[in-house]
């Protein structure tokens, strides 16, 4: 918007739209990278960690309103990325901000948040009233959408509506392939520490964990390396004889995008055989759909989905309540459980399943994220659970 220094306010060039398959258009000023996406558009309440969040592997075809007005304080840096390929633009396709992105003040700031969407490939926007957008994802569900950025401000709004309209939508679609890991790989990298920052895992490690990746976040494989694991990271292709070729302690089943139903037509079987051997195992968001997947319940879509850093959830195991990292547009069924499966953890938003165990397997997972990053770390307990079950397996 420029100023016409004699008459007031020219009329502002709008350098950026978000166009809904429902033929809304709803304008405001382009920034990060030129260009257009589709996705689904859903909100995220998180007041910090927007690079972890529009890098998180899981937002892949998804478009992230942060309804937080100050994003983009503490600039970017080339650390604060959850893809394991620094150089892989995996994550969100698109993100939109109510205001615009300020001078960067924080001692880890490499660049402006500005400049790094640009170089990731993210279309974002700003000047969206994010509140009203946020009210239409909680009447309507996640629309599917384009969000579209040119300097020009000019804009083939046919088009763009035709190509919003003509999207099929996350629901079906199985979007692991295009971001997990293609070969099998080892991780030793741990948690970030003031002074020293990312460190490596020293020592003998005490258990081999095979992760298998549908869209592994770093703090997750930092997490396991941390608590004294050695990681080996294998794709989601990889099949049970694969995996136990590894002679894992355990099995951790990551984080990822898109349908789980169409992804546990491959994945559950495998798990369903490590299941069968009594291998401990641990799931985490679409690892946690997956495990329920293979124990023959079912996940469904939600309406608005989960995308946020302070959400309720309670653990019945221990009568406790965490405050968590969430980032999820589908849920288990908790009436498709079996008999075997028991709901560990809910949700105190809105009562859905946040969490399973099996009673005759030492096996357990969660909807949420316990590894934040960002967010709270009161779920950290849920990488100790899973040491204490491989140590009793063991043991065994
Ligand atoms: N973070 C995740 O692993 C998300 C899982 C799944 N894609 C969902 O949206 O529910």
């Amino acid at each position: 918007m420029t100023l016409d220094q004699d008459n007031g306010w020219t009329k502002p060039v709008h350098t950026g739209v978000l166009v809904l398959a429902s033929g809304e258009v709803i304008e405001g000023y382009g920034l990060g990278a030129v260009g257009e996406a589709v996705g689904e558009v859903c909100f995220n309440t998180a007041m910090t960690g927007y690079q972890e969040i529009l890098t998180d592997p899981s937002y892949a075809a998804q478009i992230v309103t942060f309804t937080f007005p100050h994003i983009g304080n503490v600039g970017a840096n080339e650390e604060d990325v959850e893809t394991v390929d620094l150089a892989k633009s995996a994550g969100a396709v698109g993100a939109i901000f109510g205001q615009p992105v300020t001078e960067p003040s924080n001692f880890r700031a490499e660049t402006t948040l500005t400049d790094w969407l640009a170089k990731r490939g993210i279309v974002s926007l700003y000047g969206i009233d994010t509140r009203a957008l946020t009210a239409l994802i909680r009447e309507r569900g996640m629309p599917n959408a384009v969000i579209a950025h040119s300097p020009e401000g000019k804009f083939d709004i046919p088009a763009l509506k035709a190509r919003a309209a003509g999207w099929p939508g996350i629901d079906g679609m199985d979007l692991v392939p295009s971001v997990g890991a293609k070969e099998r790989y080892d991780w030793a990298e741990t948690p970030w520490k003031l002074g020293s920052g990312y460190g490596a895992r020293d020592g003998r490690a005490k258990f081999r964990v095979v992760a298998i990746d549908y869209g592994v976040k770093r703090n997750i494989l930092r997490l396991l390396a941390d608590e004294g694991c050695e990681v080996i990271v294998a794709p989601a292709t990889a099949t049970s004889a694969d995996i136990l070729a590894l002679n894992p302690d355990g099995v951790f089943l990551s984080n990822g995008p898109g349908d789980p139903a169409e992804t546990g037509k491959y994945a559950a079987p495998v798990i369903r055989d490590l299941l069968a051997k009594k291998i401990p195992v641990f799931g985490i968001c679409l690892g946690h759909q997956m495990m329920a997947l293979a124990v023959g319940a079912k996940t469904r879509k939600m309406p608005q989905g989960h995308h946020g850093a302070n959400h309720p959830v309670k653990d019945f195991t221990t009568g406790k309540v965490e405050i968590v990292s969430m980032n999820h547009g589908f849920a288990v069924d908790r009436d498709s459980l079996p008999e075997n499966a028991v709901e560990t953890h809910r949700s105190l938003f809105d009562g859905s399943n946040c969490g399973i165990a099996l009673t005759d397997r030492p096996a357990f997972s969660v909807q949420h994220h316990p590894e934040a990053s960002p967010g709270p770390q009161d779920s950290h307990y849920l990488f100790k659970r899973f040491v204490e079950m491989m140590e009793k397996a063991k043991a065994a």
